[in-house]
C-alpha cells in the first residue's frame, strides 16, 4: 500500500516540536506493516542541504509566484518529495516566523503551495507514482484535502491527523484568489470558518478519517472546553474520529546507546545516571548535591503551563529541589525564568533556545520531568522521561492522562505506577504534585521500581504503526 504523507516538519531534517518526531518516525515503523510512505515537505534550506542526491521529478512553472520543482531523495529510511520553491521556502531559521518571531506574511500561500503540490502528486504529477491514501498532518498540510475536493479528478482516500488543535491556520477571505481555489470553496461545506478561511477546518471537513494523538484528546476535542471552536464539527464527525497514542523512536531515544549522554545506562545500571546529572549541573550552573533534580523541556507557551510552574517554583526551591529548564518561545516567560535563575542561583538553571542534544542529556540526568500542560494532545517528553528513568510529573489531561499511571496508593500496591499526575491544573495542585514526587524520590526502593517500570514499557512506534496500518486498510476495504 502506498501512502503519501504531507507535513511541514520532519525529524531529523527540520523540527520545531513533536510533529516532526511523529512524521519522521512513522514511515520506518509502517514498513513492517507493508505500508510504503512517501512524505511531501517544503524545501527549506535545511531540507535541501540534507542530501546531495535530490532529483527533479516534476516542474511547476509559475507556481504560487515562482519556479517550483518537485525533487525526490531518500534520506535514511525516509522517501521524500521536497517542494523546492525558493521564493517561498528558502528562508533561514524557524520555518514559520522571521528573525523577530513574527509569522511570515505569506504563510497561507506557502502552506497552500505545499498542499496544492501534494494534491497534484495525488493526481499523478510524479511519473509512475499514485498513492492509495493521502495522510496530512496539522493545518499546514490540511488544505491538500480542499485542493483534492475541488479538482475534477479521482482522489485517494484521506486521513488527517491533528497534533494540536490550537494552531488552525485562519486567514481573511480576501486571500482566497491567491490560493488558487474557486470562489465556491468559500462555503460552510468548504473552507469557510467563522467568516474567514480555516485551513484545519477544511481538512477536518473533507477528510475520510480524522485521527488525533491520544484517545483522551480525541474525546476532549468534541467538547467546548477543549474544542477551540471546532467542537461542533468534530462532534458531528465523531464516527470517523479516533485517537492513536504517539510512540517514540527507540533508535533515537535509547539511554543504552544515546550519543548525547555523557554516560550510557540501562534499567540495571541506574546509578550510572549520576554521570549525566553531574554534566547537567555544570551546564545549568546548579549546585552539586543529592537533592532531586526536576527538568522541563518545552516550547514556552500558555499551552505548556510554564506560567503555572513559575508560580510553583518558590515551593520547588524551598522543598530543597532544583530545576533545569530548556525552552524557547514566549519572551516574557523566558524573562521570568531568567530572573528566577538569578534569584535562586544554584537551584534554578535555564537555557533558552532549541537544543536537541541537550534535551537528551536532560532526560538522562534529571530525576523528574515536569509537564504541567493546560492541554496536551499526546506529549512526547513524558514518554522520553519514562524511557530514561526520569519520572514524569504531569497534568492529568489529554495524552498525559493516557500514558502515565499516577502513583496513588492503589497503583503503588499493584506495582503499576509510572509517574505523578495532578488535577485541576493550578499552581496549588502542581505544588502538591512536586511534594508527592519528592516524597517518592526519598523512598529509594519505590522510586527505582517506578524508574525500571517506565523504562520497560513498550513505547515503540511498531505498536502504533499497526493501528495506523489498520486504519488505512479499513479505508481501502
Ligand atoms: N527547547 C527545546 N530544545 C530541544 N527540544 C525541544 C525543545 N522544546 C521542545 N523540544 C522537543 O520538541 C518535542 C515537543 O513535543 P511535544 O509532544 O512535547 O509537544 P508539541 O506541542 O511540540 O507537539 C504537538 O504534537 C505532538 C506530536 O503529536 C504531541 O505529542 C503534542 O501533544 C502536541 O502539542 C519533543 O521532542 C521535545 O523534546
Amino acid at each position: 500500500m502506498k501512502v503519501l504523507a504531507v507535513a511541514s516538519e520532519i525529524h531529523p531534517l527540520i523540527k520545531t516540536g513533536g510533529l516532526a518526531d511523529v512524521v519522521g518516525a512513522l514511515p520506518a515503523a509502517l514498513k513492517g506493516h507493508d505500508v510504503a510512505v512517501t512524505t511531501v515537505i517544503p524545501g527549506y534550506p535545511a531540507v535541501m542541504a540534507a542530501s546531495d542526491s535530490w532529483q527533479t521529478v516534476a516542474k511547476l512553472p509559475g507556481f504560487f509566484g515562482g519556479r517550483t520543482a518537485i525533487k525526490r531523495a531518500s534520506i535514511g529510511e525516509l522517501d521524500l518529495l521536497a517542494v523546492d520553491a525558493p521564493h517561498l521556502f528558502d528562508r533561514p531559521g524557524n520555518p514559520y516566523v522571521d528573525a523577530d518571531g513574527r509569522d511570515w506574511l505569506d504563510n497561507p500561500q506557502r502552506y497552500c503551495a505545499l498542499s496544492s503540490a501534494a494534491a497534484e502528486i495525488c493526481h499523478g504529477l510524479v511519473k509512475a507514482y499514485r498513492p492509495d491514501i493521502v495522510h496530512v498532518h496539522d493545518w499546514q498540510a490540511a488544505m491538500t484535502l480542499a485542493y483534492l475536493n475541488y479538482a475534477e479528478a479521482v482522489r485517494p482516500k484521506s486521513v488527517i491527523t491533528v497534533h494540536n488543535l490550537a494552531f488552525q491556520g485562519q486567514y481573511p477571505r480576501s486571500i482566497l484568489g491567491s490560493l488558487g481555489l474557486p470562489q465556491r470553496a468559500f462555503a460552510l461545506d468548504g473552507v469557510e470558518y467563522y467568516g474567514m478561511i480555516g485551513f484545519l477546518k477544511a481538512g477536518l471537513h473533507f477528510a475520510d478519517r480524522i485521527t488525533t494523538v491520544s484517545p483522551r484528546y480525541a474525546a476532549e476535542i468534541k467538547t467546548a472546553e477543549a474544542g477551540m471552536g471546532l467542537e461542533g464539527l468534530l462532534a458531528g464527525r465523531a464516527d470517523v474520529l479516533s485517537g492513536i497514542v504517539n510512540g517514540i523512536d527507540e533508535r533515537v531515544w535509547n539511554p543504552q546507546t544515546d550519543p548525547n549522554l555523557v554516560v550510557n545506562y540501562d534499567a540495571k545500571s541506574l546509578a550510572r545516571r549520576a554521570g549525566n546529572r553531574k554534566a547537567l549541573e555544570e551546564r545549568f550552573g546548579l549546585d552539586h548535591d543529592n537533592s532531586p533534580l526536576f527538568c522541563l523541556v518545552s516550547r514556552m507557551t500558555w499551552q505548556k503551563g510554564i506560567d503555572i510552574l513559575a508560580e510553583a517554583l518558590p515551593h520547588l526551591v524551598s522543598s530543597g529541589a532544583r530545576l533545569a529548564l530548556l525552552g524557547s518561545g514566549d519572551r516574557e516567560l523566558e524573562g521570568i525564568f531568567r530572573q528566577a535563575s538569578l534569584q535562586h542561583r544554584g537551584r534554578v538553571g535555564a537555557v533558552f533556545g532549541f537544543d536537541e542534544a541537550l534535551s537528551h542529556l536532560m532526560f538522562g540526568g534529571s530525576d523528574m520531568t515536569l509537564v504541567p500542560s493546560r492541554f496536551e494532545p499526546c506529549g512526547l517528553t513524558q514518554l522520553y522521561g519514562l524511557r530514561y528513568g526520569c519520572i514524569p510529573v504531569v497534568a492529568r489531561v489529554g495524552g498525559l492522562s493516557d500514558t502515565i499511571v499516577d502513583a496513588n496508593d492503589a497503583a503503588l500496591t499493584l506495582k503499576a505506577a509510572t509517574g505523578v499526575q495532578f488535577q485541576p491544573i493550578t499552581p496549588d495542585m502542581l505544588r502538591d504534585a512536586i511534594s508527592r514526587a519528592i516524597a517518592l524520590y526519598n523512598d529509594k526502593p519505590v522510586w527505582q521500581a517506578m524508574q525500571r517500570r517506565g523504562m520497560g514499557l513498550d513505547q515503540s512506534w511498531d505498536l502504533r504503526a499497526a493501528s495506523y496500518a489498520k486504519l488505512y486498510r479499513e479505508l481501502l476495504a
